[in-house]
């Protein structure tokens, strides 16, 4: 008897198929057109609670790739409502340009994030600090370019030392020993037990955390956000400890090199210290500063030229050229110095592909609309974080030929460049919020690239063929590979 009524299943499922999907489509329909008659970007349907979360958790993708599947679907102006948090995520080089320079001052400021808050003395650093006199103040400290060859040197000796070299950890190591020269000079025992620190606030800081999604859950808050606030107070307070103790040790050598007629401005600490006499600048504006070097100006240019090492060991036609190169530009020294290095033409290339294919802040760093603005018809309410895509810009098909192959030779005659005015190609950002220390890490790059590659023949090891090198990801605030690379 039952038997009978078999043949209305499939189309019940159909009825029930076809009612979800009006649902669905009256739905999304309905919230891209906002009261007063503009429309919001699409995107896709929400839950409530959770709004698009469950859509960035699908598959292994890591957020950009994710983001780039779904403004495939739904455009490269995508709407996403993360937890509590309305999120627009901008995928291409036009509406870059609309975001990033026609409303710029709109979209300057960065959104509220508790980490980022503590770490951060309350936004008293340059990056995390909202638009205004402050950040406008901040951004004129120049961020130095310490005495870089002798740390190369140093570098250069350590892997002839060794026949077997883990290049991700000799990169991390290599770029913190830099940044600690560059924030404060001469210093042997501090370094060691600040570094750690400076890990634990980058894990902090990585990725979309629930607490920062959900700002309102009280229940959230007693759950996990009381717990991991007070972890990462204590870690932020071992870290301005030891800060404490070297701007006190500066304090008291600098007084002796001031009275010597010296000048204290060898490294960032003497620099903020000469601000803080004419530009009413505090410790705390001085500590945030210097976190800020150690968070965002040591693992983005040591990451690149990770990815640069792979992409030249998975391509030995293109290592041979730029080995070629720099070798012919050096030969005659023996040491590849900071004079010569703008001639080497091909190497810079090199490092632009790298950067298109590998930006090592994929989706920048967030921002925030201070007021509700209309942008080409889409209405973008004040408080919404807007991420850009950097990583899904500079592979768009629509201004890139083949955007997936490593070709250092698309750039040749070209003018496209770093500077942030050629929107499809975005490494830095752009706009006011463009990264500051650009000329300063892409010089760290180049010349620990070009050492690299002029010193050493470079081998994968266990005679794995180039092809098989594991390029993927690991995503923080800052994408890296997944696994260390070794040369044999
Ligand atoms: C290869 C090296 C680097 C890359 C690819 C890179 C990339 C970026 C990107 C994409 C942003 C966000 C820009 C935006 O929101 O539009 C940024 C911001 C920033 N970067 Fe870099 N960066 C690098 C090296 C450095 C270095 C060496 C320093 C410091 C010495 C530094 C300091 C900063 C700061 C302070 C900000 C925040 C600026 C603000 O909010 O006003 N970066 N960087």
């Amino acid at each position: 008897m039952a038997s009978d009524y078999y043949f209305l299943i499939p189309i019940s499922v159909a009825i029930i198929i076809t009612i979800v999907s009006v649902i669905i489509r009256k739905r999304t329909l309905a919230s891209s057109k906002a009261a007063g008659g503009e429309r919001t970007p699409p995107g896709p349907w929400k839950l409530p609670i959770i709004g698009n979360l469950h859509q960035l958790a699908i598959g292994s993708s890591l957020p950009h790739r994710r983001l780039a599947e779904l403004a495939q679907q739904y455009g490269p102006l995508m709407q996403l409502q993360l937890g509590e948090i309305p999120t627009v995520i901008v995928s291409s080089a036009e509406w870059a340009k609309e975001f990033m320079q026609a409303h710029d001052l709109n979209f300057a400021s960065r959104p509220f994030i508790p980490a980022a808050n503590i770490i951060f003395y309350g936004g008293r650093d340059i990056g995390f600090s909202p638009h205004g006199p402050y950040w406008t103040k901040m951004r004129r400290t120049k961020l130095l370019r310490p005495i870089m060859e002798q740390e190369m040197a140093k570098l250069v000796g350590l892997i002839n030392t060794k026949p077997t070299i883990n290049l991700t950890e000799m990169m991390l190591s290599f770029g913190n020993s830099i940044t600690c020269r560059a924030a404060f000079g001469k210093i042997q025992k501090q370094e060691e037990v600040f570094l750690p620190f400076i890990k634990q606030f980058m894990k902090m800081l990585g990725g979309f955390s629930l607490v920062d999604l959900f700002p309102s859950s009280n229940l959230l808050r007693l759950l996990v956000a009381n717990a991991a606030e007070r972890k990462l107070k204590k870690v932020h307070s071992a870290a301005d400890a030891i800060m404490e103790t070297i701007i006190n040790d500066r304090l008291a050598k600098r007084s002796s090199t001031v009275a010597a007629g010296g000048n204290d401005d060898e490294d960032l600490l003497g620099v903020l210290l000469n601000l803080k006499d004419t530009d009413d600048l505090g410790f705390t504006e001085i500590k945030a500063v210097i976190l800020d070097m150690f968070l965002a100006g040591s693992d983005t240019w040591t990451i690149t030229v990770e990815w640069a090492m792979s992409e030249l060991m998975k391509h030995p036609r293109v290592m041979e050229k730029a080995q070629r190169e720099v070798r012919k530009v050096f030969n005659g020294k023996g040491v590849v110095d900071e004079a010569s290095i703008d001639r080497l033409q091909y190497l810079q290339l090199v490092l632009k592909e790298t950067l298109r294919l590998h930006p090592p802040g994929p989706l920048a760093i967030p921002r925030e609309s201070k007021e509700t603005i209309v942008v080409n018809g889409y209405k973008i309410p004040a408080k919404t974080r807007v991420f850009v895509n950097l990583w899904a810009i500079n592979r768009d098909p629509h201004h890139w030929a083949q955007p997936e192959v490593f070709e250092p030779e698309r750039f040749l005659n070209s003018s496209v460049d770093f500077r942030g005015t050629d929107f499809h190609y975005l490494p830095f950002g752009a706009g006011r919020r463009m990264c500051p220390g650009m000329h300063y890490g892409l010089a760290l790059a180049y010349l620990s690239l070009a050492n690299l590659i002029y010193h050493f023949d470079w081998k994968l090891p266990h005679q794995m063929k180039p092809e098989d090198l594991d390029m993927r990801e690991r995503f923080g605030i800052e994408v890296k590979r997944q696994n260390n690379l070794i040369r044999a």
